[in-house]
């Protein structure tokens, strides 16, 4: 009889509970009662029917054995039976049954490369879990992302629980607040006031990448993206380096990143599991670390008066207006978090693959530099030119983010109650909806050519681009990416710089670089090596410039210069200044000499070819302070390539 009603308790707890509704969130409070009812279930049998405990034990294992079975095989045969709502839709029979297969098949990290494999297999709609559809019908993009959509944010992104954060608010009132505020620090005006200081980091990276190249030596541009990227972060997120140009792999704050993220890879897929692994001591150590070392730096910020704004002043204003101070730490930890994983990771792996085709094909490269050229017209190369005028570069990039969006695997969206229609398909109420954007960006329904890298399809070949409005690398919509204007930025001012300054090539051969195909796939991605040789073009350049100035100017130099000063110390007979020659004649003859050696300089200027001027105005141009420092630095950098030679040393 007891065995009877265990199984029908798991039929019932199945069709009247779990099948409705959300239940990730109480994974663990589940097993906390499940555990507790059942512990409670031995101590009175044993009292009621008067056996031991053992014997107590035994019966309560078989009924709750009992119950567990009668509720997942209830939950198995639903979820591929013809009576099920997603039914008509393809898919994986084991991938229907449990979203466990689909991490375990994430286990590499590789999730982006098996939603291509099933998309490739089952076509543009798939079923990728019980209650979970991954789809990439050019059609379905405006009615899933669009501001207008009706959907909200799945499941997946209240994994932070407790913590809030502006990425994992699915509440579109709430989300809006909360947008509000971020936008104050990513305003067009506080951009502007970011650039210079974000400079300042690019000179750094420029003067290790300088370093490098004087000593012959490759360099993991991936390690040093990431360290870019994450000092940019510290510096207009939280007015603070982290020096990790400067300090480099001694600090170990990208394996704490690291490792916080890694877990979404594979976990991530399916957030109860997630959130059960997060709550337990022994397994959330990792992504204890991660989030404690965010909120520590959100703490310390907290403290610090900052001497220029950021992205956390307006965060942390609102934190003091805030009327729940537990809610307010809540919400400034969560930020943290994700402007400390948005803020760098994306911009890196960006950057990272945007070089990687640099060094492919350096004809783009070269595009790129004469358009700089040419459009700079001897001005600075400052963010608000490269955004309007450097078309070549900003194609160029447009089309490494359509190739490599950093997050690969896509978004979630939730469908609405009623359901949504895309075209003649229905997709019933509160279903998953999974964007893959690395397969989307490679459709051919989207491009022509789609695995090719053409930046040209977004300037002289518009042909090429078959439906503009599923390129959707930031998102768009009410959830789209808040520092999209930042990312741009960085990356033009990035790539601009290093562009004008060095050529770049494979280390090795090109196949022997695995960036794209061994870089793992954590929501974000973590990539792998690449190993490039820069070649200095200011350098040489600049010497053979300035070699000829110094060479050509001499034979009008000497006397314009050095005359002057034999006259006026009465030296003697002067060499073009006539000796009968004093006062206002004399001082009209001496301007008169500088003069000339002007125009000789100018005649030498204006006969360079436009690099050549760039390379010299890049090179003083590295930034006030450096520019003081401009020969101590030199000499330092000869003196560590020396150094590096005779001990054959690796920095990474
Ligand atoms: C190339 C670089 C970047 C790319 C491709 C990118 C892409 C994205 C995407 C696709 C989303 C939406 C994700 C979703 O809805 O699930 C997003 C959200 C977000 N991104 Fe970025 N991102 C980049 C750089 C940055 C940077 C530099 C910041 C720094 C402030 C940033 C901050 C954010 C934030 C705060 C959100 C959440 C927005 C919201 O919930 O309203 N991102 N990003």
């Amino acid at each position: 009889m007891l065995p009877l009603f265990a199984l029908g308790l798991g039929l019932t707890s199945h069709i009247a509970f779990f099948n409705n509704g959300e239940h990730h969130l109480s994974a663990l409070f589940y097993l906390k009662i499940f555990t507790s009812i059942n512990l409670a279930l031995v101590v009175c049998l044993s009292y009621a029917l008067n056996v031991s405990f053992l014997t107590s034990s035994k019966l309560v294992l078989i009924h709750a054995l009992t119950y567990l079975f009668s509720l997942f095989a209830s939950i198995i045969l639903y979820r591929v039976s013809p009576t099920h709502r997603l039914y008509q839709y393809p898919g994986p029979r084991l991938w229907k049954i449990s979203k466990l297969t689909h991490a375990f098949q994430n286990r590499e990290f590789n999730g982006y490369k098996n939603l291509a494999t099933l998309h490739a297999q089952y076509g543009d709609c798939v079923r990728t879990g019980p209650s979970e559809l991954s789809i990439i019908d050019p059609d379905s993009i405006l009615e899933i992302h669009a501001s207008s959509s009706k959907c909200t944010r799945a499941a997946w992104y209240s994994m932070a629980h407790p913590l809030k954060a502006i990425f994992h608010t699915r509440d579109r009132s709430e989300h809006e607040m909360r947008k509000r505020i971020w936008e104050q620090g990513l305003s067009q005006k506080s951009l502007r006031a970011y650039e210079s200081r974000i400079v300042k980091h690019i000179d750094g990276l420029i003067l290790k990448i300088s370093t490098r190249s004087a000593a012959g030596e490759p360099m993991n541009a991936s390690l040093w993206l990431n360290y870019l990227s994450f000092d940019i972060m510290g510096e207009v997120g939280f007015s603070r380096g982290f020096e990790m140009l400067e300090k480099g792999g001694k600090l170990d704050v990208l394996s704490i990143l690291e490792n916080g993220q890694k877990g979404l890879g594979v976990l991530g897929t399916v957030p109860w599991l997630f959130m059960l692994v997060t709550k337990i001591p022994m397994l959330k150590r990792e992504h204890d670390v991660f989030v404690r070392w965010c909120e520590k730096q959100m703490l310390d910020r907290k403290k610090r008066k900052a001497s220029a704004p950021d992205i956390m002043e307006a965060l942390l204003e609102a934190d003091t207006v805030s009327p729940d101070p537990i809610e307010a730490h809540q919400w400034l930890t969560g930020d943290s978090r994700i402007l400390i994983v948005a803020g760098s990771d994306a911009v890196a792996s960006s950057l990272a693959f945007a070089f990687y085709y640099l060094a492919k094909h350096q004809d783009y490269a070269n595009a790129i530099r004469d358009e700089l050229v040419a459009r700079a017209k001897g001005t600075d190369l400052d963010a608000a030119m490269l955004q309007k005028d450097a078309t070549v570069l900003n194609s160029f990039i447009t089309e490494v983010l359509r190739l490599w969006p950093p997050n690969p695997s896509g978004f979630l969206r939730q469908t609405p109650k009623a359901g949504l229609h895309i075209g003649d398909r229905y997709i019933p109420g509160d279903v998953t909806i999974c964007t893959p954007l690395w397969t989307l960006h490679r459709s051919p329904k989207c491009f022509v050519e789609p695995l090719q890298f053409i930046p040209e399809r977004w300037t002289t070949r518009p042909e090429l681009v078959l439906r503009k409005d599923t390129y959707i690398p930031f998102s768009i919509g009410a959830y789209s990416c808040i520092g999209k204007q930042l990312a741009l930025m960085e990356m033009r001012l990035v790539l601009a710089r290093v562009i004008l300054q060095f050529e770049i090539g494979f280390a090795g051969t090109e196949g022997e670089c695995r960036l794209l195909e061994d870089s793992k796939d954590w929501f974000t991605f973590g990539l792998a090596d690449l190993m490039l040789r820069f070649e200095r073009r200011g350098e040489e350049r600049r010497g053979e410039a300035q070699s000829t100035s110094m060479y050509l100017s001499l034979p009008i130099l000497i006397p314009a210069l050095i005359d002057p000063l034999i006259r006026f110390f009465s030296l003697g007979p002067g060499l073009c200044v006539p000796e009968n020659s004093t006062g206002i004649r004399y001082l009209i003859l001496c301007a008169f000499d500088l003069g000339l050696a002007y125009m000789w300089l100018k005649m030498l200027w204006m006969g360079l070819d436009a690099t050549q001027k760039w390379a010299i105005r890049s090179g003083l141009d590295l930034g006030e302070e450096k520019a003081k420092k401009d020969g101590r630095e030199r000499r330092r950098v000869r003196e560590e390539a020396q150094r590096m030679r005779s001990s054959g040393k690796q920095l990474e």
